[in-house]
């Protein structure tokens, strides 16, 4: 008779004792809210010891530097001080799992924030890894709208390499000419291109005249563009963080004397390896590990310099200080030299050596349900420069995508579906025969939870024997990067070297001049997401594509980033 009741008894302290682990789990495992209250405005400063207008936030520039926990969540209260501009911010790398409307793409995930109004930015950083966020409405990114963005592992997990120390390097291009200007240059017709860069700077600073006269230099002088010196202990191992939010350049980045070993792409692990310099391109974020077991008693160069664009830019520097040698005592050798701007080869070798590590996901290996070839070409449109895929140059609608396919308001955007390849007679090799393209905001619907192929094919500009390098971002997923091929990819041929063993999962990857670059992904986040060029002019010139997968599942997206085109129209009687 008793055994019935003990049991019972026994059963309630087990599920009591249950209820207490569950209790404290949940305790612990519960996610930090960070709450940010930001303000977007112009202020003069001198990134490079000359004055101009610079995009702040909170009255700082870069922004401030963003740092959470993997699993943290994150509520942005961002208003707009911005006189006569509206704004966005977007989180660079963040995968907006479940929150598209909080990637902060104007005209595509939201409408811009209008000046006086504030956006809540509300989102989860579900990865740790190294990422930035910028403005992505017009050209404000160049105007100095960025700051580093840094996801820590999750409390009683750790990374898969040891290190003492960490630094962050920010990586930016600055021009004197006003984003006014280059926006107005870049639609004029004909176009005015913004040229080079006239700095480059490394957190924000970039002294102009170091690299010309380093003996000049003054590393401890309070100036807006005195380089920030980068104190380390010695016989230490640092994990140096390398963000690069440039609008044009591609860049080469070394230590002098120091050897870097990479050990994450865009806040995923890589199978490590060494190298003299990193090459690092618009859009992509690194780490890599250096030992500091050089001379103590010295500083060493740390550069960036131009590359994959002929160079007519000073290379940026910085200190390494050995925390024992005064941080104005210069080094005693010469800044690294950058290696030469059109070594494509040596170029595409270091992004070929980036190898997924042990236990990453790998890509489905059955193949692709979507083989989507996106022919990169220059061209013109009623005498505008533009850049095109397939023929089709990107021009966003008033009303965002994701409320007017959420709201089935197929008014707001081109119907005509973009194409999926090019004519197999286009000579990639040489101007197109006829420049003209068309230009359209139709999107590519993706199944929701299919394996998409892209091919990046890159062609000829308009000037003969000219073609350029292109970053190209994905937002809302990552792709494995499966290849890179020279010259025309051919299907059955090119995929037989896909690498579907250990690629690469990241949100950015290169093409390179006369090239493909082979990418696989899951488009398995509901919402509509921009894939284009991340340098900045080339993007305003229409290079880009929209994917739109599974939008009728998106919940919860705020009134505010309704609230313009046709979905304001819709919502005009609803209360938020
Ligand atoms: O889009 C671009 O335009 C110029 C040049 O092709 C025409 O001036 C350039 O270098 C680009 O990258």
């Amino acid at each position: 008779m008793l055994r019935p009741i003990r049991g019972f008894v026994g059963a309630r302290i087990i599920l009591i004792l249950i209820q207490c682990v569950f209790v404290l789990s949940a305790v612990e495992v519960a996610a930090t809210v960070h709450h940010f209250t930001w303000e977007v405005g112009y202020m003069f400063w001198a990134p490079n010891c000359i004055e101009n207008p610079v995009m702040a936030i909170n009255g700082r520039f870069p922004g401030p530097t963003i740092r959470a926990k993997a699993g943290d969540i994150i509520h942005f209260d961002l208003t707009n001080k911005l006189s006569t501009e509206g704004v966005v911010i977007h989180w660079h790398g963040i995968r907006q799992i479940g929150t598209p409307w909080a990637d902060g793409t104007a005209s595509i995930s939201q409408c811009a924030i209008s000046p006086g109004e504030t956006f809540p930015y509300r989102f989860v950083v579900d990865r740790p890894g190294t990422y930035f966020y910028h403005g992505h409405f017009g050209m404000q990114r160049s105007a100095g709208l960025y700051g580093s963005l840094i996801i820590d592992v999750a409390d009683g997990l750790k990374e898969p390499f040891h290190y003492n120390g960490e630094l962050n390097l920010l990586l930016s291009d600055w021009w004197h000419l006003s984003v006014h200007k280059q926006e107005l240059g870049l639609s004029a017709t004909p176009m005015r291109w913004i040229n080079e860069p006239n700095s480059l700077l490394i957190n924000g600073q970039g002294k102009s005249n170091c690299s010309i006269a380093a003996a000049t230099c003054n590393f401890t002088e309070l100036q807006q563009c005195a380089p920030e010196v980068l104190r380390v202990k010695p016989k230490q191992t640092y994990r140096l963080r390398i963000a690069s939010t440039t609008a044009l350049a591609s860049l080469s980045v070394a230590v002098a004397n120091h050897k870097l070993v990479v050990v994450e792409a865009d806040g995923n692990y890589v199978e490590p390896f060494e190298v003299d310099d990193l090459y690092i391109h618009s859009g992509e974020n690194y780490s890599v590990l250096i030992k500091t077991d050089q001379d103590p008693t010295k500083n060493y160069w740390i550069s960036a310099g131009v590359v994959g664009r002929k160079n007519k830019t000073s290379q940026a520097l910085t200190i390494l200080n050995y925390e024992s040698v005064h941080a104005g005592k210069l080094p005693d050798s010469r800044p690294p030299d950058t290696p030469l701007w059109n070594d494509t080869i040596r170029m595409r070798s270091f992004v070929e050596q980036l190898r997924g590590l042990n236990n990453s996901p790998l890509p489905p290996p059955a193949g692709a349900h979507r083989h989507i070839v996106l022919l990169n070409t220059q061209n013109l449109y009623r005498g505008q420069t533009k850049w095109a895929l397939n023929n089709v140059s990107l021009s966003l609608p008033a009303t965002p995508y994701l409320g007017s396919i959420r709201y089935s308001l197929i008014d707001a955007f081109d119907a005509n579906v973009p194409l999926e390849s090019f004519p197999n007679d286009y000579d990639i090799m040489a101007p197109a025969a006829n420049p003209n393209c068309t230009v359209s905001s139709g999107v590519y619907w993706l199944q929701i939870n299919s394996t998409v192929d892209v091919i990046l094919q890159n062609a000829n500009t308009m000037s003969a024997n000219t073609s350029e390098i292109h970053p190209w971002h994905l937002h809302g997923h990552d792709f494995w990067v499966l290849g890179y091929g020279d010259g025309k990819f051919v299907d059955g041929v090119g995929d037989k070297n896909f690498n579907l063993k250990d690629p690469p999962l990241r949100n950015t990857a290169v093409t390179f001049p006369y090239g493909w670059t082979a990418l696989r992904f899951v488009a398995d986040n509901p919402g509509v997401w921009a894939f284009h060029c991340h340098i900045k002019p080339h993007l305003h010139m229409g290079m880009g594509v929209v994917f739109a997968l599974g939008v009728e599942r998106v919940q919860g997206i705020p009134g505010q980033a309704l609230a313009c085109g046709l979905t304001a129209k819709l919502f005009m009687n609803t209360k938020f």
